[in-house]
This record gives structure tokens, C-alpha cells and sequence, in this order.
């Protein structure tokens, strides 16, 4: 029986977690879960997997979730403090860090100095701390297994296989739903048309993230810390099917990909369940039913977000950390309505410019260039907090 901590667990990925937990209660049990604000929810939660520990943002909430439980109830904790102790609980073996966005990396640091294995969705974590994370998991001797669904695919393509043979990791993209729009056009993108994601459904951040491809430059800096391969072998395909999840070329010419039905509750059983494999309920894929697999070039003209990302990871040390922040800065402004979609590679550009990087050294270095980025980009939006 592995022991949990889901950390957003009321998100996308938090619910499919709990569905595959569902679906194995021989296999998996809850000790803590956390969640924002969606109390709704986080009590449901709470009465089909009765965690002992829960977390949500606020004191406040905290004691409204109190009022909302009979006893016996959980131990309810708010904040941070909520956040650290739901990751770190000593009899939790796995925490799966599914929160959105840098707000994760303060309990994933946790969880791994505290020793347990993690289920990274939380790509922001590799993104603004990559080295220290990557430090922190060789010295704790701990597991970190991708959730994310191109990095479970690449981490499956290289099982059995040696660093020094890879010649290239190759990403794949949909292309998210503005992949046919002319460039022009990008200016009168609604909300709801960036929204409209046409192979996932995902919490709202990722899902803007990949109208602008952001995620797809998130994911090549990902991987770059992940599998510690340079960011100039680190290539990203279109591949408007979504059904390769990434592939790996080998020195030999040999390429080993991993596909499937587009589904999260893959990769997300593939990292609780690592080395075995359980059910899922995932469509099987049928690959007569598809007229063709294609795959071609991105734009960087035209999706400045990923052309920001590698000049992020080139720039080196504390810009990655800069361009993640503008880029959550950017993105809510944009879901706000305050901004329009063109606005944000705009925003995240003019805030790098500004930045001299530099050596990041801890966590709670990295957590004052977020701040510092973050307050750039809203003074040059000329929104308040
Ligand atoms: N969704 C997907 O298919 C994929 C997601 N990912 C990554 O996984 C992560 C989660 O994504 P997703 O599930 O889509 O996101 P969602 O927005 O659906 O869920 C986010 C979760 O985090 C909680 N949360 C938000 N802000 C805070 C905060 N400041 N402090 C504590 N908890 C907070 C939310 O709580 P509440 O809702 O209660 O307020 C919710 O439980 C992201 O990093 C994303 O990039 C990666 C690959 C695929
Ligand atoms: C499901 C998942 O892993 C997402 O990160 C997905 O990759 C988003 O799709 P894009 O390829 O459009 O960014
Ligand atoms: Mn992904």
C-alpha cells in the first residue's frame, strides 16, 4: 500500500490522481490532500478518502472547512506551513506536487528534503529551481517521476537506456487552438477561444500556457533539468494528434516514442505505480482511425512564448525563474480580461530585458526574483496586485 500526499488536489490533475486511487484502494491510500479555495469539492474529497492531514490557502477557509465536517474530522492546516506539512508528513511515501504554477515549489523543495519520492506535474518547480531540484534529489537519494504527459513519455523511452546514447529529445506540441490562425489574427483572441484547448482538458493556466505554447518552452526547460540534456538537443515537433507523447533519437538513428489516447490519468498511474503498471480506464488507442500522424516545425514568429523559453534557458541561472513568473503574471492578467493575448509574450519579453541573471543559490533566492519579476511585470502592465 503506497501512502500519498496529493497536493492540489483539487485541481485537473489532483482529481485524476484521486480517480486512479479510486481505482486501486489495494494499491494506494490517502494521508494528505491540499487544495486552494474549492472547499466544495476538498470536503468530498475528504469524505471518500478520509486523508488525516488537509491543507487550504487561508486560516479563514481553514475554519469555514472546519464548520463544513462532523467529527471525526482531519487535521486542518492553512498557508504554507498547510502546504509543508501535508508534503512532509512522515508516514507519506510519494507526494504528487500538483499545484499550479510557482506556488508549488516551496512544498515540492519540502517533500524531497524531507525525503519522499514526488509525482511532478509541477513543471514551474524544474522551471524556476531545476538545479537546486535536481541537487536536492540526488543528495535525499529520492525518486522523481514526470507526470507530465511528454516527460512520462520520454522518461518511458529511455528505461533500459544510457545517458550518453541520446542524441536528441524531441518534444511534441499540439499546437494548441491557434495553431491554423494566421499570426495577424492573434490580436482579437477571446478568453474563451484560448480556452478552447483542442486535445486536453487542463486547469486554465496550462491551458493559456498552451495557446501560447509557453508550456511548450516550460516543458524544454523541464526536460532539460529532468534528463540533464542541453537545451540545443532538445527539439519541439508539432503534432496537431497529440497521440506521440515525445520521442527519443539515440546516436544509432533509433528513435523510441511512447503514445497513447490523450489522457492524464496515464502518466499520472504510470509515477504512483512505477516499475509496475496499472488499469486505467484510458481509451485504448486505435491507430486505424486516424488517416495520418503529422509533425512539422513550430513558428517562433509567430509563438514568441517558446522562442522566450530557449532564450530563458540559454540566458541561464536566475532567467527561467524571471520568464515563469512574468509569464504567471501575464496569464492571469489575460484570464482578468485586463490584457490581451498578444500582450503576454510582450510582457514576458520586456521583463527578461530588464533582468541581469544570476546565481541562485537557495530556494528562498529564487522565491525573491519570482517576487522581483512578478512586480516588474505588473508595473509595466500598469495592474496592481
Ligand atoms: N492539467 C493537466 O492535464 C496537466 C497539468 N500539468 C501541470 O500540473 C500542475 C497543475 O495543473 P492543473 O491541475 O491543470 O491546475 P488546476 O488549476 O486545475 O489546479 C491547481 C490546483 O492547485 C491549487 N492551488 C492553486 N493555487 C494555489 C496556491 N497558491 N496554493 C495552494 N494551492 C493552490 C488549486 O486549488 P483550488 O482549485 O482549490 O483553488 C488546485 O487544487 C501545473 O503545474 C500544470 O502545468 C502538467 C501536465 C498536464
Ligand atoms: C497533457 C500535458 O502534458 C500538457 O502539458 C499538454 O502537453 C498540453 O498540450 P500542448 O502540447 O498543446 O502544450
Ligand atoms: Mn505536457
Amino acid at each position: 500500500m503506497k501512502k500519498l500526499s496529493i497536493l492540489g488536489s483539487t485541481g485537473s490533475i489532483g482529481v485524476s490522481t484521486l480517480e486512479i486511487v479510486a481505482a486501486h484502494r489495494d494499491r494506494f491510500q490517502v494521508v494528505a490532500l491540499t487544495a486552494g479555495n474549492n472547499l466544495e469539492l476538498l470536503k468530498e474529497q475528504i469524505e471518500a478518502f478520509s486523508p488525516r492531514l488537509v491543507a487550504v490557502m487561508t486560516e479563514e477557509l481553514a475554519e469555514t472547512l472546519r464548520r463544513m465536517l462532523p467529527d471525526p474530522k482531519p487535521e486542518i492546516l492553512a498557508g504554507v506551513p498547510g502546504l509543508i506539512a501535508a508534503a512532509t508528513t512522515s508516514e507519506t511515501e510519494m507526494v504528487v506536487a500538483a499545484i499550479v504554477g510557482a506556488a508549488g515549489l516551496v512544498p515540492t523543495a519540502a517533500a524531497i528534503k524531507a525525503g519522499k519520492d514526488v509525482a511532478l506535474a509541477n513543471k514551474e518547480t524544474l522551471v524556476t529551481a531545476g538545479h537546486l531540484i535536481m541537487g536536492m534529489v540526488a543528495e535525499k537519494g529520492v525518486k522523481l517521476y514526470p507526470v507530465d504527459s511528454e516527460h512520462s513519455a520520454v522518461f518511458q523511452s529511455i528505461e533500459g537506456h544510457r545517458n550518453e546514447d541520446i542524441k536528441k529529445i524531441i518534444l511534441t506540441a499540439s499546437g494548441g487552438p491557434f495553431l491554423s490562425w494566421p499570426a495577424e489574427r492573434l490580436a482579437d483572441v477571446t478568453i474563451a477561444d484560448a480556452l478552447n484547448h483542442p486535445n486536453w482538458s487542463m486547469g486554465k493556466k496550462i491551458t493559456i500556457d498552451s495557446a501560447t505554447m509557453m508550456n511548450k518552452g516550460l516543458e524544454v526547460i523541464e526536460a532539460r533539468w529532468l534528463f540533464d540534456v542541453p537545451a540545443a538537443r532538445i527539439d519541439v515537433n508539432i503534432h496537431p494528434q497529440s497521440i506521440i507523447h515525445s520521442m527519443v533519437e539515440y546516436i544509432d538513428g533509433c528513435v523510441i516514442a511512447q503514445l497513447g489516447t490523450p489522457d492524464m490519468k496515464a502518466p499520472i498511474a504510470y509515477a504512483l505505480s512505477y516499475p509496475g503498471r496499472v488499469a486505467t480506464g484510458v481509451a485504448p488507442l486505435d491507430l486505424t482511425r486516424f488517416s495520418g500522424l503529422t509533425f512539422f516545425r513550430p513558428d517562433l514568429a509567430k509563438f514568441r512564448c517558446l522562442k522566450l523559453a530557449y532564450d530563458a534557458l540559454d540566458a541561464g541561472e536566475s532567467m527561467p525563474a524571471v520568464l515563469n513568473a512574468a509569464n504567471e503574471v501575464a496569464v492571469e492578467a489575460f484570464l482578468a480580461g485586463r490584457i490581451r493575448f498578444v500582450d503576454i509574450p510582450a510582457a514576458i519579453e520586456r521583463t527578461m530585458s530588464l533582468h541581469q541573471p544570476h546565481t541562485l543559490g537557495t530556494i528562498e533566492e529564487v522565491l525573491f526574483v519570482d517576487r522581483w519579476a512578478r512586480d516588474k511585470t505588473r508595473e509595466l502592465l500598469h495592474i496592481s496586485d
